[in-house]
């Protein structure tokens, strides 16, 4: 097995006040390449909160998360910055376009900062998402389903070892549901690690494992 995602004894700490939450508390896991994992849980289990520490987007208090044989934890932000646009691709909820660039430019600025030249062209990428003809669109000039197929080519355009994604079907119709799901499940047949966080059953089935999550713990 050719390791795309690992982390070891994850530990989260949030304090507020007197209230201290312990949000992690000694997760590992492991992602091969060409595998998708599925997290599942309850609301409050940890689920957002691994992924942000997988993506580096957050720092753990303890433990350690390595894509791709890199380690990405308790390393200053550039360089994490560095390893997410070489290595990783994340959608997130909040969405990971920049709202003042067009759908092409924000393809092109994410292959940029990969900082290889890319094997695929911006339109190449939006044919594929069946977005062609929507490269000068700003992501307010977007709908929901379009959004998710945007942000998914945006995703997937440097490449990475592993996609890291947050319901990456959200609120989307059973049709545009199918064809994001089948994106992710071409990214995993090229190799690509996949972790998904859902709720949902549909995304569930296209994983070859499912783990759960339960007050900071995998139980499952
Ligand atoms: N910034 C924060 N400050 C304080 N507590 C936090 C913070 N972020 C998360 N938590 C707490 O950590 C725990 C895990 O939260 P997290 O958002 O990771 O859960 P989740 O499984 O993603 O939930 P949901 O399915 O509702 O999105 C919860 O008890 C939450 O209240």
């Amino acid at each position: 097995m050719t390791e795309a995602l690992r982390c070891q004894d994850l530990y989260r700490f949030f304090r507020a006040g007197d209230e201290e939450t312990l949000a992690l508390r000694g997760v590992s896991l492991q992602v091969a390449r060409g595998e998708t994992v599925a997290v599942v849980g309850p609301s409050g289990s940890g689920k957002s909160t691994l992924l942000g520490c997988l993506a580096g987007l957050d720092e753990p208090a303890g433990g350690a998360v390595t894509i791709g044989g890199e380690q990405i934890s308790h390393r200053p932000e550039p360089l994490r910055a560095k390893i997410r646009s070489r290595r990783l691709g994340i959608l997130l909820q909040s969405g990971n376009l920049l709202a003042h660039l067009d759908v092409r430019d924000n393809i092109r600025l994410a292959q940029a900062a990969a900082g290889r030249k890319p094997s695929r062209s911006p339109e190449s990428l939006l044919e594929e998402v069946g977005l062609s003809g929507r490269g000068r669109a700003i992501p307010t000039e977007l709908s929901g389903g379009e959004l998710a197929r945007a942000g998914l080519a945006v995703a997937l355009s440097n490449e990475p070892d592993v996609l890291l994604a947050d319901e990456p079907t959200g609120e989307l119709d059973g049709q545009t549901e199918q064809v994001v799901l089948e994106l992710i499940r071409s990214g995993a047949r090229r190799g690509q690690g996949v972790l998904l966080v859902t709720h949902s059953a549909v995304v569930m089935r296209i994983a070859d494992r499912v783990i759960e999550l339960h007050d900071g713990r995998i139980v499952a």
